[in-house]
């Protein structure tokens, strides 16, 4: 038996430790040994020194009489860094409100991985692709698993399965292998023409407001566009948002970004500020219930072209909307998702799908007027593919459509509006890089941040959709761009997110001009939205008059 002494550089001398490498017939083997002992979550970083002297061979390591040095990618074992708080409060000034850019001056100052504190939650930050691919891959590293310093703790709902629930709960695995049929490319492609007829609902307004010469709140107005089409879609509700310029908001999803905004202060202010009995605890609990009975009422109301049940796949292209899929669809069992999951579930899939549409489709508004030369070209390659006022734009036209891909590609990576994911370590671990990490410890994987990486992407803070067409970002690794994360607890519905921004897209731009409300097109995020929305963004449409002739190349 070969047994060896080995130490991590970074610990004290007298921590080495006996492992039998009698197994390891290569020096790969060894490291995939050495890794296993010490959860080191990517072995082949590791380097072994003898004497401070790098061995890369197997020979001089079993044969080695003194203790072997462990480091993690020429690195020593460390401790992940970040600033020192003050006490109860801990890093909250130094974060909030402005997170996005104070967090980018932290990942400046500490490097790709740091953590800060705030009202006694800890949580580790990184703007690493390589360690966002491992976070994100449910393993035995990594999970979702949504403990007291999960930014989702206070909405957490294991019943949800989805987005709210633990990946090892029974739940999500239920109701997993239910709602993605419901969302998956072909399903999506029949509301194409649902998708088409909301936003033309919406042009009676746009068309008001131009006659009136008003300029419109893009968030408010896109908020009422998307969630008037969830509601739709999922729902098989009419919300009326564009019944009348000043219609109001539908009740249901103005809880749903209330309770987003209360989360937000919530996992913001520490964990004694959720167990107050009043205030907005209390006003979480009450919108929880209010959405709860309006989602159990949809459900039974719910509008369908049938009442048999389906198998799932043929259940997805049937359904008037989602939830008529989910009380049809059945497995290869005859099951059906369980009742006690499809009420929550529908919650947290509508919720997810407005609140993040509307956020994307303000931001793709504010490109058309903010970066020059944008809405020029969209318009023309519109025009190139002969779509016109009356056409049903599908999935298939929107496919031929490069430079509307890539706007909306590059939107995403400049101004993404997601939630920052988090994922918990399941075990004491090492990552690239010699970073400690200790077991039950939160790891976001900072997207606005890996996006904006100078050391992933050229000139990161410059909005060009045509770096897309380059070979460094057409072959990029696949955790470089994440705007829906990735594995396992990715979002489902991303087909449902693109398919309806570029018909929107092509919709509003082919009969509208629009234009940006004062000297300078500035909208700034809303540091208090747990997703990431522009506020303060004013723009007025005209309606065209003119189009620009097909371009050569398309006659
Ligand atoms: C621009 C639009 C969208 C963005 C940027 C986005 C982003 C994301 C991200 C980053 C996650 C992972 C969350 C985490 O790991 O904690 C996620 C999950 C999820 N998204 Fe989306 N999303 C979008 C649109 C939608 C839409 C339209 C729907 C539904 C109609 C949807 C439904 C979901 C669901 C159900 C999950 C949870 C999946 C699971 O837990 O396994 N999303 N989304």
């Amino acid at each position: 038996m070969a047994v060896k002494k080995f130490f991590l550089v970074g610990e004290s001398a007298d921590s080495a430790e006996s492992i039998d490498i009698s197994q390891a017939t290569s020096f790969d083997d060894l490291k995939g040994l050495v890794g296993a002992y010490y959860a080191i979550v990517q072995p082949s970083g590791i380097n072994f020194e003898i004497n401070d002297t790098e061995v890369t061979e197997l020979e001089p390591i079993t044969a080695s009489e003194g203790p072997i040095a462990i480091l993690v990618d020429g690195h020593s074992v460390r401790e992940v860094p970040g600033p020192s708080g003050l006490p109860i409060v801990g890093n909250y000034f130094e974060v909030y409100p402005d997170h996005l850019g104070n967090n980018q001056r932290l990942f400046e100052k500490y490097g790709p991985v740091f953590k800060t504190s705030n009202m006694g939650k800890t949580v580790y930050q990184t703007n690493d692709p390589t360690i966002a691919q491992i976070a994100f891959s449910e393993s035995e590293f990594f999970s979702k698993d949504i403990n007291e310093d999960h930014p989702l703790y206070p909405i957490k709902n294991d019943l949800a399965g989805v987005f709210l629930g633990d990946t090892k709960s029974p739940n999500w695995k239920i109701v997993h292998k239910y709602l993605p049929p419901a969302l998956g490319p072909k399903a999506v492609r029949h509301y194409a023409p649902v998708m088409n007829k909301c936003v033309t609902d919406s042009f009676p307004v746009f068309d008001e407001l131009d006659d009136r010469g008003e300029a419109w709140n893009v968030y408010q107005y896109m908020l009422k566009l998307s969630s008037g089409t969830v509601g739709k879609i999922m729902l098989g509700k009419d919300f009326g948002h564009f019944d009348s310029v000043d219609a109001p908001l539908s009740k249901i999803p103005l809880a749903v970004a209330e309770l987003l905004a209360i989360n937000k202060k919530l996992s913001t202010h520490g964990e004694w500020y959720s167990h107050l009995p009043f205030g907005d605890p209390k006003k979480l609990k009450n919108l929880n219930q209010f959405i709860n009975d309006e989602i159990a009422d949809s459900v039974k109301t719910a509008k369908s072209s049938g009442t048999e049940d389906l198998p799932l796949q043929d259940a997805a292209l049937k359904a008037d909307n989602v939830i008529d899929y989910l009380v049809r669809a059945t497995d290869q069992n005859g099951e059906q998702l369980p009742r006690q999951n499809l009420v929550s579930a529908t919650i947290v899939a509508t919720g997810a799908g407005f609140t993040t549409t509307s956020s994307l489709l303000s931001w793709l508004i504010y490109g058309l007027v903010a970066y020059p030369g944008m809405q020029a070209r969209l318009l023309q390659e519109m025009v190139d593919m002969k779509l016109t006022g009356d056409t049903v734009v599908t999935a298939e036209m929107v496919e031929e459509m490069p430079m509307l891909d890539k706007y909306i590609k590059e939107m995403q990576r400049v101004h993404n509006p997601s939630y920052q994911p988090g994922r918990t370590a399941m075990t004491d671990l090492i990552l690239p890089g010699g970073y400690k990490l200790k077991k039950g410890s939160v790891m976001i994987v900072a997207l606005h941040h890996l996006h904006m990486n100078p050391a992933v992407w050229d000139s990161p803070q410059k909005f060009d959709p045509d770096r897309w067409d380059t070979e460094k970002v057409k072959n990029r690794k696949k955790t470089e761009y994440i705007p829906f994360a990735f594995g396992q607890r990715m979002c489902i519905g991303f087909n449902f997110a693109l398919l309806e921004a570029k018909i929107f897209l092509c919709k509003l731009i082919w009969k509208y001009h629009f234009e940006q409300e004062g000297d300078e097109a500035s909208a700034e995020y809303d540091p208090f939205f747990q997703l990431i929305r522009p506020i303060n963004l004013y723009v007025r449409t005209q309606k065209r008059q003119v189009w620009p002739s097909p371009s050569d190349s398309a006659q």
